[in-house]
């Protein structure tokens, strides 16, 4: 016999206090751990424990809940676990309503201290000196390619990456009026603006385009001013009170950015193998013919794949360049480390930028 409205309901209810009775036991462990954790001096947040947290549930799960449904579930778990040992501070480029703070929240879970900054710099800065524990930034994106300005801060920073995340990046147009018409000009980040330029050049062809430093900035200050639009996300115009002119105007409709989440050393040493790992590393090599071929051969010679590959100028006005790569696996395995052995015999410049799980 099919259950009633009112006995299914009621067997929900019976089951939600199951589980809060489960999350407050898990809550509890994890604040016993907390207390091993500050006997010790060992770093609040385990990146790689909780992938493994998250991989061996998604393999235990026997649905109907989809993977990723698991997987954001026990991130907001393991957020408000974490934040009972020791509620970490993050930065990223605000102000709030940015895909950066939403990349902060979808890797670290809602239970953080939000620490927004004025720009990329800016979050590098506060997270070197204590001000956050941990920074995130962007470094790439699937239409516009590289954020120039992280990688260039990678080079001399202090910091490590310690885990990534990559965003769906929706743009929209926001304002005060819910129409196209009179609008004097368009403020968003230079690089919301080029991944809206299709659109921009078919839509508002005449209209000026303002570099501002960050589409949250741009849909703020379109909400002091009607002649103004911003490119932001729905939540930019939530926060902002303002209506959303026009959906989706990026020209990629997979339009992805990718984070990098960095720390002090002292902060979260490499994070151990969680199973699917990535090694970054930054190396030149010396300017001469068959160079970057040479950087291949130790990867091919040891099986390790590469996953990234980027120039950007060394600033040597030598036409010399810093190559940015990826690797797939963890130092703890030996193939990895014999590449990496290679690879820096080989490098004029050479330096580790971190090991991490691969992110979503
Ligand atoms: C509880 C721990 O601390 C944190 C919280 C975790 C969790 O809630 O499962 C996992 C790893 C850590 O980031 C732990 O290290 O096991």
């Amino acid at each position: 016999m099919t259950k009633t409205l009112a006995e299914l309901r009621a067997a929900i209810d019976a089951v939600d206090r199951e589980l809060l009775a489960a999350l407050n036991h898990r809550a509890a462990l994890a604040n016993e751990v907390g207390d091993l954790k500050r006997a010790e001096g060992t770093p609040v947040f385990r990146p790689e424990r909780e992938a493994a947290v998250i991989n061996g549930l998604q393999n235990a799960n026997p649905g109907p809940l989809k993977e990723n449904n698991v997987a954001n579930i026990w991130r907001e778990i393991m957020s408000a676990c974490r934040a009972l040992e020791a509620p970490q501070r993050v930065a990223f480029l605000g102000p709030a309503g940015t895909f950066s703070e939403q990349a902060a929240v979808q890797f670290f879970g809602s239970s953080i201290e939000r620490v927004p900054c004025i720009s990329i710099d800016e979050v590098f800065r506060a997270t070197a000196a204590g001000t956050a524990q941990f920074g995130v930034v962007p470094v790439e994106n699937s239409t516009e390619g590289v954020v120039a300005r992280s990688l260039d801060l990678f080079l001399n920073t202090p910091l490590h990456i310690v885990g990534e995340t990559s965003l769906l990046v929706r743009h929209n147009l926001l304002r005060q009026a819910n129409s196209l018409k009179d609008i004097e000009a368009v403020l968003a980040h230079p690089q919301a603006l080029a991944q809206c330029q299709g659109w921009l050049n078919a839509h508002l062809p005449d209209v000026e385009r303002r570099a501002v430093s960050s589409n949250a900035e741009g849909a703020r200050l379109a909400s002091t001013n009607p002649a103004w639009a911003g490119i932001a996300s729905d939540r930019a115009a939530t926060e902002f009170g303002l209506h959303i002119a026009a959906h989706a105007i990026q020209d990629d409709a997979f339009n992805r950015t990718r984070f990098a989440v960095v720390c002090l050393p002292q902060t979260l040493n490499a994070p151990e193998a969680s199973g699917k790992d990535c090694v970054s590393l930054i190396v030149s090599v010396p300017n001469r013919p068959g160079a970057v071929h040479d950087i291949l051969v130790p990867l091919k010679k040891h099986g390790v794949s590469m996953t990234r590959f980027e120039s950007r100028p060394a600033r040597s006005g030598q036409w010399e360049y810093y190559f940015y790569i990826d690797l797939q696996g963890h130092p703890s395995q030996p193939q990895v480390t014999a590449a990496l052995e290679d690879l820096r015999g080989l490098c004029a410049f050479y330096k580790v930028l971190g090991t991490y799980p691969l992110g979503e």
